[in-house]
């Protein structure tokens, strides 16, 4: 376990008129590097197209990594965890105390991100945002104040290593599906049930009394429904907003992205919203078993690499496509090449 403390700007954001402007002029790909990939890719021992997805990675890696050849020599997993006031509407079968318990259970090394991180030569970091303090009930009020809700942003744009190769999100945070579901709800529209998924265990009573609760959060926030960064203020979580927060700063940093499951794709879907190519720097990694996950990946125009019917969150499916990214990268920077193998081209 490690942790990063290099800013790229002490205090990034102080207004969301800051942030939405930054959101809206974020640097675009590296289309030299993408051009001398492709050109390499032609001349590898394989039928061309032959891998498929892995050469789609490749050339996203080194596009944004702006490298001609792409590397993956230092992977980091970042897990934000906040709580959420929601949990007091009986959303979620577990309290708010197993966040904090689970957070140390990752120090300690005893959750499933740890061992797939371990697996996957991945670098962990758990970043607790506002000392788990929950958010507002956003049933009954904006989750966060806009100061509150920028530290949480400030603070996952503060925790991409500078020269990290890949960067992985992830979350934990009791209650986050509920906060997710009604962020979706409020930025894609559509029946609240769609959106609502199982979570941890709800029952079919539970997801009914879920997709509620996502009512009552959309009549009260929808005034706002025009602004994607006033919408994520009012219904999502410290979190989600950290999240939003670190897949801006990886763009910066020319650290490309691989998101994880149904919380974290509502956490960046805002960016998407503002800005179409926004996401552009992200994989989504998995597609969750969570109910409205498919939905929302096509909402944000990202299509899942992985689809294990996992439903975790940490960060989990995030970790599990590393060792299909390095696949990829070995292929294209150690094949031999139709000359050095002496291997005919095809007539
Ligand atoms: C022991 C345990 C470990 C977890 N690891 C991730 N989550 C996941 O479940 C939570 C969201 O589900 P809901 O909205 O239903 O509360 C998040 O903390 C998420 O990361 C966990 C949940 C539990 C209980
Ligand atoms: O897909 C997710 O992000 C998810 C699903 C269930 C519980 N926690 C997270």
């Amino acid at each position: 376990m490690s942790s990063f403390s290099q800013p790229l700007l002490s205090q990034p954001f102080s207004s969301l008129t800051d942030l939405h402007d930054v959101c809206l002029t974020l640097p675009g790909p590296d289309l030299s590097a993408q051009e001398a990939i492709a050109r390499r890719e032609g001349t590898l021992t394989k039928p061309a197209g032959s891998l498929g997805q892995l050469e789609k990675l490749t050339s996203w890696l080194g596009t944004w990594q702006k490298k001609s050849l792409p590397q993956l020599s230092k992977v980091n997993i970042l897990i934000f965890a906040g709580n959420h006031g929601v949990v007091a509407q009986n959303v979620s079968p577990w309290s708010a105390e197993v966040t904090t318990q689970m957070v140390q259970n990752f120090r300690h090394g005893g959750a499933a991100i740890n061992q797939i991180a371990q697996v996957s030569q991945a670098a962990l970091s758990v970043i607790p945002v506002a000392e788990l303090t929950p958010t507002a009930d956003f049933t009954l009020a904006p989750a966060m104040t806009e100061q509150a809700f920028l530290h949480a942003v400030n603070i996952g744009y503060n925790s991409v290593p500078h020269d990290s190769s890949l960067v992985c999100l992830g979350e934990m945070g009791i209650g986050n599906t509920t906060a997710a579901a009604a962020l979706a709800a409020l930025l894609f529209g559509g029946d609240s049930l769609l959106w609502s998924g199982r979570g941890t265990g709800l029952d079919d009573d539970g997801v009914k009394r879920k997709a509620a609760v996502v009512d009552t959060a959309r009549a009260l926030h929808a005034a706002e429904s025009n602004s994607p960064l006033e919408l994520a203020r009012r219904a999502g979580g410290y979190e989600l907003a950290a999240i939003m927060g670190a897949t801006l700063a990886a763009r910066h940093l020319s650290v490309p992205v691989l998101l994880d499951g149904y919380v974290c794709t509502a956490a960046v879907a805002p960016l998407f919203k503002l800005n179409p190519q926004g996401l552009a720097h992200t994989w989504l990694a998995h597609c969750s078993a969570e109910a409205g996950h498919a939905r929302l990946a096509e909402a944000v125009g990202l299509t899942p690499l992985l689809s294990l019917d996992m439903r975790l969150g940490e960060g989990s499916g995030a970790a599990l496509a590393i060792p299909v990214l390095r696949a990829a990268v070995a292929c294209h920077t150690k094949m031999a090449t139709f000359s050095e193998a002496s291997v005919t081209k095809r007539r």
